[in-house]
């Protein structure tokens, strides 16, 4: 009989083998479970990096805990620009003085905007800038007023009053204690332009705006910028805030007044405070090109010529033409006398501040007689053409009474027509680069009339 063959060499190899594949085997599910716990634990890690930069704890931002709910349950955690710019909007809107205030300033590169952001943070609040910098004016000059508060460390975020999102994350990035909303769609006699624009910016926006402060916590106190143009067909004179506004003649002036009654309503429902302040025909250094002080002056320059207005009744018409420093001195006294809101999260709890007040200068003067200021400080003789007014929404004459922003919160204009535009001028020709021309090369023109 053969031997049978000696299988225990084979079968100690085999098992061997199979040991040495086990051992393998448990060693890779080791290292591969290594690598996902490590993986993970890095995961983890990052997130809790970005969210504690992206939103620190509700204990450090008491501000709208319902916006982190609506944050959250709409993904917005991408709007705006990341923690860069977050931070920027944390160190603009942070006040450097003791009890200062963290003003949000919508429509901040905008005429009055840009001033009363540099006056707020000169004196040390914080200050955050919102605009959306449309076209309805050359926008070159809206960069340049933001590069102005750039230089004075103000930021100012791109966007627009309707974007709920991007408010209800600048709230919540920055506790606002107030707001100066300014951001509008202005000018009178545009509106039979564009009249969707007004709607657009001067209800829906300000609903907009308004919806998200009701629900934040605590609410701030809002100061907005209503218009002398309320007063429409008002005979009474001087205007005073007691008078009626229910005979706008724009939709301009129509949609402002809308505004103060929307402002009521959300006083009214949700203790917001709300304080509206009547602005008369504001002009300046940085002014608006569509109103008539800026274009005359540009087409006097130009030797254009230029139209001015007479009532149907053969009258002059005329302005309380305020300046840019007294209105400034007005928008921070009413905030600086504004109350906190009484609501919060949405809830009212008590009645709150709701104020109106009018910012003029208790002294109209004919658009004629602006005119021949321009023409003095010029050197230049202006190519007058007086028509009657088109019925384009304006108004025969505007007139402050003051009484109440002076006792209220010591408003007191100082200056004279002719003193703000001198200013006006000089800034004018120092930004658009004009030389100053002496009296020599003044041109005589007859004066026309039509
Ligand atoms: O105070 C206000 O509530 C308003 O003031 C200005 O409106 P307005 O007073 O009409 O200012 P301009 O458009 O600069 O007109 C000033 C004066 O010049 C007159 N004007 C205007 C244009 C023109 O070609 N000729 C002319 O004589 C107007 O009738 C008016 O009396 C602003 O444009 C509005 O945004 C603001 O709300």
């Amino acid at each position: 009989m053969p031997t049978p063959p000696d299988t225990s060499k084979t079968l100690k190899l085999e098992r061997y083998n199979s040991y040495l594949r086990k051992f393998h085997s448990t060693k890779l599910i080791n290292a591969s479970s290594k690598l996902l716990f490590r993986a993970t634990l890095l995961v983890a890690l990052l997130l809790i990096l970005f969210f504690t930069i992206s939103y620190p704890p509700l204990s450090d931002n008491p501000h709208h805990r319902l916006h982190r709910h609506s944050l959250l349950s709409t993904s917005l955690f991408s709007v705006g620009g990341g923690a860069a710019w977050e931070k920027q909007v944390r160190r603009s809107s942070t006040p450097r003085r003791p009890n200062g205030f963290s003003v949000l300033v919508t429509g901040a590169a905008g005429f009055v905007g840009s001033h009363c952001s540099l006056a707020l943070k000169k004196r040390g609040d914080g200050v955050l800038g919102l605009d959306n910098f449309n076209d309805y004016y050359d926008p070159s000059l809206k960069r340049a007023r933001q590069n102005l508060l750039k230089k004075h460390e103000v930021f100012i975020v791109e966007g627009d009053l309707n974007d709920a999102p991007l408010l209800s994350k600048l709230f919540y990035v920055a506790p606002f204690t107030h707001v100066l909303h300014l951001a509008a769609q202005a000018g009178v006699r545009y509106a039979m332009q564009n009249p969707q624009s007004y709607i657009r910016s001067n209800i829906a926006g300000f609903v907009n705006l308004l919806e998200i402060a009701k629900a934040t916590n605590p609410q701030p106190a809002i100061v907005w910028a209503s218009s002398s143009s309320v007063y429409g067909l008002n005979s009474e004179n001087p205007f005073s805030e007691i008078d009626r506004t229910d005979k706008p003649a724009s939709l301009y002036a129509a949609t402002k007044k809308a505004g103060e009654e929307i402002a009521h309503t959300y006083n009214h429902i949700y203790g917001l405070s709300l304080t509206g302040l009547r602005f008369f025909t504001v002009y300046g250094p940085w002014g608006r090109p569509d109103m008539a002080y800026f274009f005359f002056t540009r087409d006097i320059l130009q030797g254009k010529s230029i139209e001015i207005y007479k009532t149907h009744d053969q009258k002059e018409v005329a302005r309380d033409f305020t300046y840019i420093d007294d209105v400034v001195k007005g928008c921070l006294g009413a905030l600086d006398t504004a109350e906190k809101s009484t609501g919060s999260g949405g809830k009212k709890k008590g009645p709150a501040q709701l104020r109106v007040y009018n910012l003029g200068n208790t002294s109209p003067v004919p658009v004629g007689r602006l005119v021949s200021i321009l023409e003095g400080l010029l050197n230049t003789k202006a190519k007058k053409h007086v028509i009657t007014m088109p019925r384009n929404g304006d108004v025969p004459f505007t007139h402050a009474n003051v009484t109440l922003a002076h006792k209220d919160f010591g408003y007191k204009p100082t200056t004279d027509l002719a003193s703000g535009l001198r200013k006006f001028v000089k800034w004018y020709v120092g930004y658009y680069g004009i030389q100053p021309r002496t009296k020599k090369e003044t041109q005589p023109t007859g004066d026309e009339s039509g």
